[in-house]
């Protein structure tokens, strides 16, 4: 009689623990006035499925449609380094810390030093268009390439040399070298829905249990310290080239000054954030660019008068792809239309909200890509273009907003606005199938796939 009691207290002692969480979840939790799925509102559960199922960033849009400018928020993921975890500037919540590791390397992130970046930027354009030339272009046999990859190897490759002087190789041998873009893929799969439950993340990878048995070798932090030492080295006995200054030489002033900030792990950090953040989501960007041209015949053919009229030269220069109007008004339109940032890391935004696809400043069909949109309008005075194209970057949030903007965003449009005219000078770039769609995967970055193409010289 005592046993059947005590079972029947612990199992109504369960069921109301379960009823006040729901109660409390539905009704007096922070988030619980913003409209959204049932699920959601007990469980981060409803996330997980949403960005494993890989089609987030429509769900995402589809949210906005259902329930209007709401957005919710969520605990970023930090990983291990070493034998702690490593806060980088995306993953800190605390605006404190993220000034503190802000500010010792701003200026490497300047417009300033982005044109100083061009040499790298013109060595890699080189290299990728005399690949594909002897790789696809001169074969024998016409065969399709996979220009997505090679956007990939681009950016990944600028990116590295531009870190720490040294390319991974990709340009050179036309190919994922030790399937190092696949791996990191392919823990980008398990990071992205990992990271919408932070509990998840805590009992596969964060608790001492786990801690105690985790291999410790991260090779990616392995290979930045060891890129690290052999810049230090090179600048020690005057080896090293002095210009470019590359960022780590940024980093390691920022060291000397701020050492009580900047130690070797935050260096480590700093050169490993550069690499994630700056190589798929400049890769994402081109493929959009280029897929869209592709696609859009009339868009195609204003492009290609544009640069023909303009005659820059090979590598165009970032100046003469500051006077091809509509080529920034592609790239505008690119990264509106598909932003590479599926999950941008969420802040706190105006009280009103924000909205992408949808706002009224978009103009007419804010789903079709138009990079017109972007253009003067005939009945539009100056003033009134200027003041538009002001409003729409302002709503624009694929570099994101604020405090946390993207810091690389001058740098990738100097690589993005150099690249897209300096191959369509080279090549006649054709999908292989006209009428495919691209594959579209979903996670922290929105990858594009199936992106097959005949390539032809002029
Ligand atoms: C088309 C290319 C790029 C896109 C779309 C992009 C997008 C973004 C987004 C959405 C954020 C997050 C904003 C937030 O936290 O709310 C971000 C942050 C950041 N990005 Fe980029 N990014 C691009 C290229 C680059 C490049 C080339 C670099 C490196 C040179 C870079 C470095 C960074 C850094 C360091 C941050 C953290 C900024 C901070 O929290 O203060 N990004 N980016």
């Amino acid at each position: 009689m005592y046993m059947l009691t005590e079972q029947w207290y612990l199992f109504g002692s369960a069921i109301l623990a379960v009823l006040l969480y729901a109660l409390y979840q539905n009704f007096f939790h922070p988030l619980s006035r913003y409209p959204g799925p049932l699920l959601a509102r007990f469980t981060d559960y409803w996330r997980f499925r949403d960005v494993r199922g890989r089609q987030c960033h429509l769900t995402r849009v589809a949210l906005h449609e259902k329930h209007g400018p709401v957005s919710p928020f969520y605990h970023p993921f930090q990983g291990w380094v070493g034998d702690k975890i490593g806060y980088n500037l995306f993953t800190t919540r605390d605006a404190t810390t993220h000034s503190m590791l802000k500010q010792p390397v701003a200026t490497a992130y300047s417009f300033k030093s982005a044109l100083e970046f061009e040499p790298i930027v013109d060595e890699c354009i080189e290299t990728m268009v005399t690949r594909l030339d002897e790789m696809i272009v001169q074969s024998k046999t016409k065969k399709p390439c996979d220009l997505g990859a090679w956007m990939q190897y681009y950016s990944f490759d600028v990116m590295a040399i531009m870190t720490w002087g040294k390319a991974f190789g990709f340009l050179d041998r036309g190919e994922d070298v030790n399937s190092m873009i696949q791996r990191l893929d392919e823990r980008m799969d398990v990071i992205s829905p990992q990271s919408q439950m932070p509990w998840l993340d805590w009992l596969q990878t964060k608790n001492g249990i786990v801690n105690l048995f985790r291999d410790r070798t991260n090779k990616f932090a392995t290979l930045a310290a060891s890129l690290i030492q052999e810049r230090q080295k090179a600048l020690a006995d005057g080896s090293a080239k002095p210009s470019p200054r590359l960022f780590i030489d940024h980093f390691l002033d920022a060291q000397r000054m701020h050492p009580t900030v900047v130690d070797a792990r935050t260096i480590v950090i700093y050169t490993t954030t550069n690499i994630m953040a700056g190589s798929d989501t400049v890769a994402i960007a081109l493929r959009t660019i280029l897929y869209m041209v592709m696609r859009h015949a009339d868009v195609r053919e204003r492009l290609l008068a544009e640069i023909d009229t303009a005659k820059p030269s090979f590598p165009v220069t970032w100046e003469e792809a500051q006077r091809l109007p509509y080529l920034d008004a592609v790239i505008q339109e690119s990264l509106r239309i598909h932003p590479p940032v599926g999950l941008p890391l969420e802040r706190v935004v105006p009280a009103e909200g924000l909205m992408m696809q949808d706002a009224p400043i978009w103009g007419p069909e804010p789903k079709t890509f138009n990079p017109s949109r972007w253009l003067k309008a005939v009945d539009e005075s100056a003033e009134e273009h200027t003041r538009r194209v002001a409003a729409m970057k302002r709503a624009s949030l694929a570099f994101g907003a604020g405090s946390r903007t993207c810091m690389g965003r001058h740098l990738s449009l100097v690589q993005i606005a150099k690249l897209v005219p300096s191959l369509l000078i080279k090549f006649k770039l054709t999908l292989v199938d006209k009428e495919r769609d691209w594959k579209v995967t979903a996670g922290w970055f929105v990858r594009q796939a199936e992106m097959d193409v005949f390539i032809e010289s002029k």
